[in-house]
Order: structure tokens, then sequence, then C-alpha cells
């Protein structure tokens, strides 16, 4: 007899793990600045002055294509996201302000405490 696991259990682990902290990161987004990438048209020049575009949705894409080999690839490209905002929006504006507001809470729920009860699937 075939064991047919829930289609979540056949993920690997580590993708399990980062589909979760995503999800927890998504939520200090309320307003969904960060689901899509930004569009040129909305952001004149954007393509031109963030030469690494990151959001949420090519995060996603990129675990489910498996290219995180760790915690701290997934990690970078979160950072990447934030300090893409915090560039191109002037300190003040609305972008910049959720773009700190959201780095400094998510790396909150990234710190070794906060991931060690998650096992020893991170070593
Ligand atoms: C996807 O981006 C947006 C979507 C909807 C709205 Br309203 C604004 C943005 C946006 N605008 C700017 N200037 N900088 C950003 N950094 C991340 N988001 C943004």
């Amino acid at each position: 007899r075939t064991c047919v696991l829930k289609a979540s259990q056949k993920r690997r682990p580590l993708s399990r793990l980062l589909e979760q902290l995503l999800r927890n990161l998504e939520k200090r987004d309320p307003h969904q600045f960060f689901a899509w990438p930004v569009n040129d048209n909305f952001a004149p020049n954007y393509s031109v002055i963030i030469k690494r575009p990151m959001d949420f949705s090519s995060i996603k894409q990129k675990i489910d294509d498996n290219e995180y080999r760790s915690l701290n690839c997934f990690i970078s490209d979160f950072k990447l996201m934030c300090n893409n905002a915090m560039k191109y929006n002037k300190p003040g504006t609305v972008y910049h302000k959720a773009a700190k507001r959201l780095l400094h809470a998510g790396l909150k729920q990234l710190t070794p405490a906060k991931l060690r009860p998650l096992g020893d699937i991170l070593t």
C-alpha cells in the first residue's frame, strides 16, 4: 500500500519552515506594499535605482523552486526587500516607514531564540 502523504507533507522540511515564516512576515504588511513587485509606472525610475528588486511573491516563488539553501538566504531576501523600499523612498514617506517597521518586526521573529523551538532542521 503506497503511503499517500498530504501535499504539504511532501515539501522539504526547510521549505515548510520558510513558508511558515513567510506567512508570519506577510501579516506585518497590512497594506500589502510588499506583496508584489514594485511597478515602474507607480514608482518612476524604480528599476534604475533598485538593482535587485524583491517582494513577498518572489520569495514565495523561490521557496517553491527550492532556491533557498538556508534560512540565512531567506533572511537576506527579506532584508533586501525592506532596504530597497528604504532606499527608493525618502524617510518620512509611508513606504519608508512601513519598510522600517516591517524589517524590525520581521527580524524579531527571526532571532535564534524564536527559531530554536523549530528544531534542528536549521542546522
Ligand atoms: C508594490 O509596491 C506598491 C504597491 C502599492 C502601493 Br499604493 C505602493 C507600492 C510601493 N510604492 C513605492 N513607492 N515604494 C514601494 N516599496 C514597496 N512597495 C512600494
